[in-house]
């Protein structure tokens, strides 16, 4: 397979990061709530509310220049201008192109100046740029946006590799530009819309644009992974001329005629075969230059990557249920709209999901066109790759454990157009489909999505960018969706779609709560209560599956008091405050209030308030010693370290080789095995009184996610949650499969703080080698946020600097800076204003991170 591809271009690529309606409201001078905002507004007539999460992406007219650079030449500010039309004279927050030009050049200076093609380069490391380079007239034909290139920068002595983002006619201004050196690549590595994004990522998630590039193309492709050059041997022109060819030796006229005859370029061994000589004749004819040589970067190992083993689960055509059809019409309705717009599939858990979005990705492959499939890295089971793989003759399937070249193989199988379906992790948004007609987020609530390391950005809300900028829907599904999402209907920035039944006709499980404060309940040792052994033996008795639930994270220890089941909280934040050992001191990791840790339960006074702490391995012993004659594995990030490993153990579930799972939150979502009677939950309360506001959030979706592994065969099921907050509204409205329950009473949690969907956080971590400077460092930066906050007039809420709930990373002291506001732009905009002087000096040895919309609090 050849690998330069012919580059398809996006005929949906509508530009909806123009800035025309939008910088309106990125100025302040602009009167507030307007939102004019065009590229959702379909979706209602009445005016809506700004939603976080689901506005369209505005861009950064009044970015503020780079650093000047003295080697390199300053690019004009327009970073997010890259299309003509959105350069608008008459807005004054657009000061790009206008202020080229201090005054107004002699119009003979300005031809001069147009005549000069020039191209904006950014870089992954600093300095990031953008920068511009003047483009040598035999590399204008050639280079486009989205390309990489060799350019000098600073006093470097070999140039450095950046991308281009941008050309256009002259912007030399008094100055001279350096040229552009060389091109790296034949093709553009991302098509316009893609470099599009690129910028807004940068912006948005305040990442150098050259990092979100090598983000979104894989590394294993900007180093041709498993390939390599072959040079080819066409007959040169003059070769044209008979007498030319006569006029050689035998042996050399014998090779070139063949070649001439053959009508296509060919290797050298090739030819050499062939014709039965040696390299001696070919190698004189190259030398005489009467063959013409092109060089071609090939494949090496051109197999496929489909994995070999599925699961073992048949293969099923179903009738669509009721609630199925209804879905389905509401999403090709969608889907034939041309336009951009965002749908909220929530189907209870076992509703059949998957279903729907195979039959809405029918209807786009019909027109030609491809879907992305993001899931949670861990649902990438084969179950899930199956279901896909056997409905299109086309998938592609991106997971973490590919090598480089099967990595590099299927990007370009994507890129050229054959492939109808992509399947992965949140990295797959970003899969360069050259028609790409839908994006769906099955899971969408997952945390997986969200990415923790630079650039910080939400696979979600970077699906909505791109499918907004490419005019097509955005399908998220899930039996618990995100307050986000959910809200987004609510707002009118998101249409929901409801099944609300199980196929089939099948009840929800039965979920009975056992209440862990109660001495008879809890059983004597260990973590499983009277009931919940009850329940397991039963159900192997019968032959049944189990799966049993802990999710327990490495650290994290919560103040409760076991009689009561109060946990201490800060009257400032409503957070749970951690325990600190050294000094006995319960801290509030969002505002750093701090108490003396009370030896008592201040609700109930009960003396003996607790740490808890129990893992899945402790628990697996217990199991074993409780269940003698069962098969159990366990499933968590320890025991799945082994590529493959997870298929194994599943494969072997399904098989009825094994009667108990027991893991963490690997083993709650998506499976789907019908002879699992009972799931039982050990502690529900893990991840309930976690310092963070989506604390409930999480306990809810993960109880309701495990509870809706049972039940979804012809035999029934039963869940058991074990917990010492019974009565907490998450576990209540999750015991009873309600969502809108747990909805509406956690957006008025949320709204006492504004915390989101209803306003924007941002993070800043500050990480250094000692202590009393990273937190000197991280009080400078909050009051770089203060200032910036006043001069901004941003109505921002900034907290902090306190010690993060883990204080200290590899060998690095941390503190954490928590910013909040109503409005996203605001946020962003302070923290642009108060970073961008900011320097650390060398020797503090201090760096921090920008985290927008962080997921992770820790
Ligand atoms: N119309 C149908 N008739 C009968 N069975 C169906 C139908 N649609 C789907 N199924 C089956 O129902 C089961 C559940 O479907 P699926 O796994 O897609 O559920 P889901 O909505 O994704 O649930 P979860 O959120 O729990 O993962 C699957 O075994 C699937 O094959
Ligand atoms: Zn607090």
């Amino acid at each position: 397979m050849l690998v330069n591809s012919p580059n398809h271009s996006h005929s949906a690529a509508n530009a909806v990061f123009s800035t025309g309606v939008d910088s309106d409201l990125e100025n302040p001078a602009s009167p507030p709530n307007t939102d004019a905002d065009p590229a959702t507004s379909h979706t209602s007539s009445s005016p809506k509310s700004p939603h976080p999460d689901f506005m369209s992406p505005s861009p950064a007219p009044t970015d503020p220049p780079p650093e000047p650079d003295p080697h390199g030449s300053l690019s004009a500010p327009g970073f997010f201008d890259t299309d003509a039309e959105s350069t608008d004279p008459d807005d004054g927050t657009v000061s790009t192109q206008g202020t080229l030009f201090d005054t107004d050049p002699p119009p003979w200076e300005l031809a001069a100046q147009e005549d000069i093609a020039v191209a904006s380069v950014v870089f992954s490391d600093a300095p990031h740029g953008p920068y511009d380079y003047r483009i040598p007239d035999a590399m204008r034909e050639h280079l486009q946006p989205g390309m990489r290139v060799h350019v000098p920068l600073a006093r470097r002595k070999r140039p450095t590799v950046g991308w281009c983002i941008e050309t256009k006619q002259g912007s030399s201004h008094n100055r001279s530009l350096s040229d552009v050196a060389e091109i790296l690549d034949d093709e553009p590595l991302c098509d316009p819309p893609l470099v599009r994004l690129v910028t807004w990522m940068s912006h948005y998630y305040q990442s150098p644009a050259g990092q979100v590039f090598d983000t979104l193309i894989p590394s294993s492709v900007r180093t041709n992974a498993g390939t390599r050059e072959t040079t080819y041997l066409s007959p040169a022109p003059s070769t044209d001329d008979e007498t030319v060819v006569a006029a050689l030796p035998a042996k050399q006229q014998r090779v070139l005629r063949l070649l001439i005859a053959a009508a296509r370029p060919m290797t050298s061994s090739q030819l050499q075969i062939h014709a039965e000589c040696t390299a001696a004749p070919v190698n004189t004819l190259r030398k005489k230059g009467l063959l013409r040589e092109t060089v071609r970067r090939e494949m090496t190992s051109g197999s496929s990557t489909r994995w070999q083993i599925d699961d073992g689960e048949k293969n099923q055509t179903h009738d669509l249920t009721e609630d199925q059809t209804n879905a389905l019409q509401k999403i090709t309705a969608a889907l034939d709209t041309g336009k951009a717009a965002t749908l909220l599939l929530h189907g209870v858990t076992g509703s059949g999901k998957t279903e729907v979005y195979i039959k809405a990705i029918e209807h786009v492959v019909k027109f030609g066109r491809a879907a992305i499939v993001l899931v949670p890295e861990i649902s990438l089971t084969p179950q899930t790759r199956g279901r896909f793989e056997r409905r299109f003759p086309s998938v592609a399937v991106l997971h973490s454990q590919m090598t480089p070249a099967e990595r590099h193989f299927q990007w370009q199988r994507i890129r050229s157009g054959e492939v109808q379906v992509v399947v992965g992790p949140r990295s797959a948004v970003f899969a360069p489909l050259p028609r790409l007609g839908l994006i769906i987020i099955d899971e969408e609530h997952d945390g997986s999505f969200k990415q923790d390391s630079q650039p910080r950005y939400h696979a979600r809300k970077v699906a909505f960018a791109r499918a907004q900028s490419l005019g097509i829907p955005l399908l998220l599904g899930s039996a618990t969706p995100s307050l986000e999402s959910w809200h987004a209907t609510r707002t009118g920035h998101a249409e929901m779609i409801s099944m609300p039944n199980r196929v089939g006709n099948r009840p929800m499980p039965d979920v009975q709560l056992v209440d862990l404060r109660l001495k008879e309940d809890r059983g004597r040792r260990g973590a499983i209560s009277r009931q919940l052994h009850l329940a397991v033996t039963e159900v192997l008795n019968e032959k049944g599956q189990v799966i049993l639930l802990l999710n327990r994270r490495g650290f994290a220890t919560t103040i409760q008091c076991p009689a009561c089941g109060h946990v201490v909280a800060c009257p400032d934040c409503d957070m749970p405050l951690t325990h600190h050992r050294d000094g006995s001191k319960a801290v509030c990791h969002y505002c750093d209030y701090t108490i003396a840790t009370p030896p008592w339960c201040p609700a109930c006074k009960f003396d003996g308030i607790r740490y808890s702490g129990l893992g899945t391995q402790r628990l697996e012993e217990e199991v074993k010693a409780r269940f003698p004659g069962a098969r159990i594995a366990r499933m968590d990030s320890d025991t799945m370290r082994r590529p493959g490993s997870h298929q194994k153990v599943l494969s072997a579930f399904r098989s009825g080789e094994l009667d108990l799972l027991l893991g963490t939150q690997m083993i709650a979502k998506g499976l789907d095995f019908p002879n699992v009677l009972l799931v039982g939950v050990i502690n529900a309360d893990g991840a309930l009184h976690f310092p963070d506001f989506r604390a409930a959030e999480r306990t809810f979706q993960l109880v309701t996610q495990v509870a809706g592994r049972t039940g979804r065969g012809n035999r029934g099921g039963r869940v058991i949650v074990q917990t010492f907050s019974p009565e907490h509204m998450a576990i209540q409205a999750a015991s009873r499969h309600d969502y809108y329950q747990f909805a509406e009473a956690e957006m008025i949690n949320r709204a006492k703080f504004n915390y989101p969907p209803l306003g924007s956080v941002a993070r800043i971590i500050i990480r250094g080698a000692i202590e009393e400077v990273t937190e000197a460092t991280a009080e400078s930066l909050v009051g770089r946020l203060e200032a910036a906050k006043q001069s901004l007039g941003a109505d921002v809420r900034i907290l902090g600097p306190a010690p993060p709930p883990i204080v200290k990373l590899r060998g690095k002291y941390r503190f954490h800076i928590l910013l909040q506001a109503l409005d996203p732009r605001k946020l962003g905009d302070t923290i642009r204003t108060a970073t961008k002087t900011f320097k650390i000096p060398e020797k503090d040895d201090v760096q921090y991170v920008i985290d927008i919309d962080p997921v992770d609090m820790l």
